[in-house]
């Protein structure tokens, strides 16, 4: 038996399709919609992933606003770039592509972003709703996540959830949202000083690899039928690795593979929570 594919790459195209509608409408009423981005250095990675989040809205018919500094912009300079997308009324909202370049204060540049245009979820502000189970923009990949459990029928409630991984973009944040009452999962957050981690995953209906450790869930880890998501990135000898063992599908129900999975779901919910932004600010002007 091999497992079935939460397939990313076609849930993803079919979230765009349902955006392009939805900024087709925004347009018709007068409001466009623009997402920023803004990308530090030279990184190869941060610029595949730039590149693609513009492509992204160039289908959906979204505007991009691109701010790219080079690897020696200073802190002021990253900042001013952060101050022009706050003012600017074309942006409805943009990210700071992470990591910034070694010597650059992240969370200080992250706190100039304006709450109500922070397309991530990454603010200090919009992560302080997700605790207090307020509404606001939630992180993409974590988001993500939930939407394609939820796309594929893959029951959330009441699931035993490990996330290995504590990093704020994914696992803290996914812990987050998979214990709010819409979601009701019980949640075990795993990193790197865990003890047993394989008796972690290996109680878990659903594993989810956000750790960076290229292989590091293997066969023997998890549970006959289990969902399986792998989001982990790391570059080994140039290529893509995830933190899945391929030979997780020999006994895994369900994979979110790396590429094809959570990847493209993420980048899709950075348009939605663009694309949402937009709407509500249209329904608070009245
Ligand atoms: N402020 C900020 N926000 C982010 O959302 C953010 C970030 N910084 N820094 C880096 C990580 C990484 N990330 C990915 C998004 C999409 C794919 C993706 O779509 N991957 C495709 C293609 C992979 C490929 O072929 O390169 C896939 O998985 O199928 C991957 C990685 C967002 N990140």
């Amino acid at each position: 038996m091999t497992a079935q594919i939460l397939d990313g790459k076609t849930t993803a195209a079919e979230i765009r399709s349902n955006l392009k509608g939805r900024v087709q409408a925004l347009r018709d009423r007068g409001v466009s919609v623009g997402l920023g981005t803004v990308l530090v250095g030279d990184d190869p990675g941060s610029h595949s992933y730039v590149n693609m989040k513009h492509r992204d809205c160039a289908e959906v018919g979204i505007e991009s606003i691109r701010r790219d500094l080079p690897a020696t912009a200073t802190q002021d300079e990253v900042e001013r770039a952060v101050a022009e997308l706050n003012a600017d009324p074309a942006c409805t909202g943009y990210i700071v592509q992470l990591p910034l370049p070694r010597g650059l204060d992240e969370q200080r540049v992250l706190e100039r972003i304006d709450p109500a245009k922070d397309a991530d979820g990454l603010h200090p502000m919009s992560l302080g709703r997700l605790v207090l189970m307020q509404p606001g923009p939630l992180p993409c990949t974590p988001k993500g996540i939930i939407e394609l459990l939820r796309r594929f029928d893959v029951p959330i409630r009441g699931a035993e959830v490990t996330v290995v991984g504590r990093g704020i973009t994914v696992g803290r944040s996914l812990g987050l949202l998979l214990t709010r009452r819409t979601e009701n999962a019980t949640v075990t957050l795993c990193h790197t000083a865990t003890r047993d981690l394989a008796a972690h995953t290996r109680k878990a209906d659903i594993v989810v690899a956000a750790a960076g450790v290229p292989g590091l869930i293997t066969a023997d880890m998890v549970k006959p039928g289990a969902v399986v998501l792998d989001v982990g990135v790391s570059r080994v000898d140039g290529k893509l690795a995830g933190d899945v063992a391929a030979d997780v599908r020999d006994v895994a129900g369900w994979v979110a593979p790396n590429p094809g999975g959570v990847g493209p779901m993420t980048r899709a919910m950075l348009l939605a929570n663009v694309v949402e932004a937009a709407e509500d600010s249209l329904k608070n002007a009245g």
